[in-house]
């Protein structure tokens, strides 16, 4: 599964991390816009103190106390561990200026629902699962964790097979009992095995080498896969954020999704054959009919957003008409894409704004502001800029910008 400790969304729609796809997010671009904060930067703000930080000389890397290591070197990476690091310990397999940035980091206390507020269960046809035990209401963070394991990607690649299960063993030997425990349940037969089927791709240090990391968080792994989740989640900041994404009713599974879901079915099933079983979501199990309608919309939602796009970008934005914020929002509605509402609200919220509509204005960019807190973490500028609109329509600088023009024009004819 991926993120970044940065960027909130960066990668944070392909769930776990092979080799085979080292690209940060490359099939997410196009549902990223129209937030340029959430494209795929790789950027590491939060764990610098200035903006110059991260481009000073190399320094001296000395580990906070409780940090020991370095062990089990192989060229540049060694072990590093800290048994009272993170939510109840943490292994690093890294190199010394990464072991620094992670160990120098301040995250956040493990925190979430209340662990009786669901339980894991067998799922028919793809192994152990989480259940809601009682209403999960949308936007409760369900959990948030920090890694027990963080492994820099060149080793899990580069290294032969037998002195990189030495490695990994040693790094889960050195994580307390719990943790331990709790990586070894994973699903998969080794430990390398473990790390490739139940990681998060992460990025410690912004755009520079070495920066991206197999993350792993042995609770979170528990999350099934589901091409319509209704939890979305972010790594931001060395921590890993799970949060509903509708009202989740009791009995019903937790899941995120692991892939790029606004492709058609073949797409996505082929995608997750790569990585490594066949999807029985009930997405990728809808009969014939329902699939092909539900790839029909796919097609409409990206032919629409391209429309959008495409007339934004050009002055006076020819052809573009309010109607157009409904159908984009009542599309995502109707695929029950959720996990990815924020950049769809947010465009039909400035759509209305431009066109003077303020009541559809205020609605789509209240829900686009939640919505892209959600997806992208809170304090953001972009959340903050819908909360201004929902505020105050007739302050935005969208506001009636194309007023008196598209009302009754329902074939793309711009009037201008
Ligand atoms: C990170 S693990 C999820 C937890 C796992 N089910 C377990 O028992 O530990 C990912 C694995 O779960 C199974 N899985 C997850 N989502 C699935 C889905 N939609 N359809 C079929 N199998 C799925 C696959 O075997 C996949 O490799």
């Amino acid at each position: 599964v991926q993120g970044s400790i940065s960027e909130p969304n960066t990668c944070s729609w392909g769930p776990f991390l092979t080799h085979r796809e080292l690209t940060c997010g490359a099939p997410q671009t196009k549902s990223q816009t129209p937030q340029p904060s959430t494209a795929f930067k790789v950027e590491t703000p939060e764990l610098w103190n200035s903006p110059n930080e991260r481009y000073e000389r190399p320094r001296k890397y000395k580990l906070p106390t409780g940090w020991k290591g370095p062990e089990h070197c192989f060229t540049d990476f060694c072990l590093y561990y800290n048994p009272d690091a993170g939510d109840g310990g943490m292994s690093l397999i890294t190199t010394s200026r990464n072991a620094f940035i992670v160990a120098s980091a301040v995250l956040p206390p493990s925190s979430g629902v209340e662990p009786t507020a669901y339980y894991e269960a067998e799922v028919p046809g793809k192994g152990v699962g989480l259940i809601a035990n009682r209403t999960i209401r949308k936007g409760e963070i369900i959990m948030q964790r920090a890694p027990a394991l963080l492994i820099q990607s060149t080793p899990h690649i580069d290294l032969e097979r037998e002195p990189r299960e030495r490695m990994y063993q040693a790094a889960v030997d050195r994580l307390p009992e719990r943790a331990r425990e709790g990586f070894l349940r994973q699903m998969g037969e080794t430990v390398y095995d473990k790390a490739e089927k139940n990681s998060f791709r992460m990025f410690v240090d912004g755009d520079r080498k070495h920066s991206a990391h197999l993350g792993l968080f042995p609770e979170v792994s528990k999350f099934n896969h589901d091409c319509r989740p209704n939890v979305h989640y972010r790594v931001t900041n060395l921590t890993h954020t799970t949060i509903a994404v509708r009202d989740i009713p009791p009995g019903t599974e937790l899941t995120v999704s692991y892939i790029y879901t606004q492709v058609p079915r073949s797409t996505r099933l082929t995608q997750l054959r790569e990585w490594g079983f066949e999807c029985t979501c009930s997405q990728c199990t809808l009969p014939p009919l329902e699939a092909g309608a539900s790839d029909a919309r796919i097609r409409q939602i990206d032919a629409l957003e391209e429309e959008i796009e495409s007339v934004m970008s050009r002055p006076g934005a020819p052809g573009l008409r309010p109607e157009m914020a409904g159908k984009l929002v009542e599309l995502y509605r109707m695929e029950r894409l959720d996990a990815a509402l924020g950049p769809a609200l947010t465009r039909a919220a400035l759509i209305s704004a431009m066109f003077g509509r303020e009541e559809e204005a205020r609605g789509f960019a209240r829900e686009a502001a939640e919505a892209v807190e959600r997806e992208t973490g809170t304090g953001r500028k972009d959340a903050e800029a819908m909360r201004g609109l929902a505020r105050e329509p007739r302050g935005h600088w969208a506001w009636g910008v194309l007023e008196g023009r598209g009302e009754g024009k329902k074939n793309g004819t711009s009037g201008m």
